[in-house]
């Protein structure tokens, strides 16, 4: 089956740094590719190249077949509503002024059709329940703030509102960085089995191997902006391990 996503080469330096150094990689259909490394190897500047965000020096990001880098105008906007991206920092997605049920609603409301396929039809209120739903959370959300809400319900809320749209590929970038170590592991339950029952095809990038392992089938481990090694869930432990992985591994059995 062709890619979601495919990335060619990717190279972005600022000034002397080569902060992405040559990244190729692929992600099929429903697949979460995992992309770990420490913090400086080069993860957001990855992920701001392939949202758009930022433009490579030189090399190719292709949605669906569909080359991103270049595309101006309409044809930017249009690729960018089929990339959500959860960020690490739930309270800088929301805008302090607006009910969660304005900020959930807000990108359904800019594709102009209120209703993703994944939910039960109805109105805005009963769809943004329904979402709300998804993600475990009461109604009694929806009215409230986003300086009334915790770091795990807001980054909830934000987890509905980009899979509402039924984007292309979801990007994760340190979705859980932020929360309580005990909020954490409800969190990655939650994207894990959103992914599994919606079919999402994600990348889900982290410093923590063990997060990124336990999301994805197949993840690339990032140094200096290079991909030094690349691993099956089930292979992290082998052998075979580039000596960095099993840098990274030490530090998280320690
Ligand atoms: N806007 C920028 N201007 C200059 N240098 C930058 C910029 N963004 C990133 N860099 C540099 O590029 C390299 C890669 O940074 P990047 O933020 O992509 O790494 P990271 O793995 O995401 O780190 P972290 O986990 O700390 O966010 C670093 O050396 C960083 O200092």
């Amino acid at each position: 089956m062709s890619p979601v996503l495919e990335i060619r080469d990717l190279v972005k330096t600022y000034g002397d740094v080569r902060a992405v150094d040559g990244v190729s990689l692929t992600v099929g259909p429903g697949e979460c590719l995992g992309i770990v490394g420490e913090s400086g190897s080069g993860k957001s500047t990855l992920a701001r190249c392939l949202l758009t965000l930022e433009r490579p020096d030189s090399g190719d990001v292709l949605l669906e077949g569909r080359s991103l880098v270049g595309l101006r105008g309409g044809a930017l906007k249009e690729s960018r509503q089929r990339l959500q991206v959860v960020f690490q920092n739930p309270a800088s997605s929301f805008n302090s002024k607006l009910t969660m049920f304005e900020s959930l609603m807000e990108p359904l409301r800019i594709r102009g059709d209120v209703c993703p396929s994944f939910v039960d039809p109805g109105t805005p209120r009963e769809v943004a329940v329904r979402l709300l739903d998804l993600v475990q959370l009461p109604k009694s959300v929806l009215d409230r703030k986003p300086g009334e809400l915790s770091g795990g319900e807001k980054q909830r809320v934000a987890i509905a509102r980009a899979i509402s749209v039924e984007p292309t590929l979801m990007v994760f970038d340190e979705p859980t960085a932020s929360l309580d170590v005990s909020i954490q592991a409800r969190v990655l339950n939650l994207l894990q089995d959103l992914k599994d029952r919606l079919g999402i095809s994600a990348v889900f990038i982290s410093h923590d191997l063990s997060a990124v392992q336990f999301m994805s089938e197949r993840s690339i481990v990032l140094r200096g902006g290079r991909i030094v090694d690349e691993f099956h869930r089930d292979e992290l432990f082998d052998d075979g391990r580039d000596s960095y992985t099993r840098e990274l591994i030490r530090l998280f059995e320690d």
